[in-house]
């Protein structure tokens, strides 16, 4: 053993409470929290990878997520969330409300939301005149079927943004593909933080996070079609000591 010059070696001595303490079984906490209310969200546009911030109506509800945690206890110990200026704006006027701006962040690409190809910037109700319901349905739920590619050039592609730089920015991106990026990034990079016992927070997107609660909850390819998830509203699941995810609830049903 190294020797600091002024420090005394002190060998550790099994300490009994110390010992309940780490022998306590872990039940590791996850909560998901989609952004607060977007600008897009109020105009009704297709969004995607488009980076757009919050109304005040999504940073009040930012806000009210975070004092939710606070008030029941939950407190995030280690948080992740996409590159899009809407989740990590809610996260972390989420985390401040909490006290908890101090905790560790991760921030990546796979956690966007999906990308809405074509329809990125489109008004989702001009869209449904021009297509019809059904289509625009299709688009916007169907587990499989991803809306048209994004023409190279649209004003909307972002491949001179430099956040994504080294990344193949999808064309477009069904409920399915999104889950070909969300899951194996829950699994290499989450889910390990989790099992360690940490309290996670993942702030995300309306149809990254049904990618993930598709998973979690075992929804067939047919009823995920039918969940939405709202804005700002803390989701809990409690894992047990084998990281069996337990049924979800919303906290502020707890
Ligand atoms: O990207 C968007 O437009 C929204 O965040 C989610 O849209 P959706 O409700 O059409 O999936």
């Amino acid at each position: 053993m190294r020797r600091q010059k002024g420090f005394p070696i002190v060998r550790a001595k099994a300490n009994p409470a110390r010992f309940s303490v780490t022998t306590k079984a872990i039940m590791p906490k996850l909560i998901l929290l989609r952004h607060g209310q977007s600008q897009w969200n109020l105009e009704n546009r297709f969004t995607g990878w488009w980076d757009v911030g919050l109304t005040d109506q999504g940073v009040a509800e930012a806000k009210a997520a975070g004092v939710l945690l606070k008030d029941r206890g939950v407190l995030p110990t280690v948080a992740f969330t996409s590159l899009q200026t809407r989740a990590i704006k809610t996260l972390n006027l989420a985390l401040e409300e909490a006290g908890r701006l101090w905790i560790p962040v991760t921030k990546d690409w796979r956690l966007n939301e999906r990308h809405y190809g074509g329809l990125t910037g489109l008004d989702k109700q001009e869209t449904r005149e021009r297509h019809g319901d059904e289509q625009v349905h299709i688009w916007r739920r169907s587990f499989d079927v991803p809306p048209p590619e994004m023409e190279p050039g649209s004003p909307f592609d972002l491949a001179a943004d430099p956040r994504y730089a080294g990344i193949d920015i999808p064309r477009t991106e069904s409920l399915k593909l999104t889950i070909e990026r969300v899951l194996p990034y829950w699994k290499a990079a989450i889910l390990p933080v989790l099992a360690s016992g940490e309290t996670v927070i993942i702030s995300a997107h309306g149809n990254s996070l049904r990618a993930l609660v598709k998973h979690l909850s075992g929804i067939s390819d047919e009823d995920i079609t039918g969940l939405e998830i709202p804005t700002g509203q803390p989701i809990i699941y409690d894992f047990d000591d084998k990281m069996v995810p337990g049924a979800r609830y919303y906290l502020k049903d707890a």
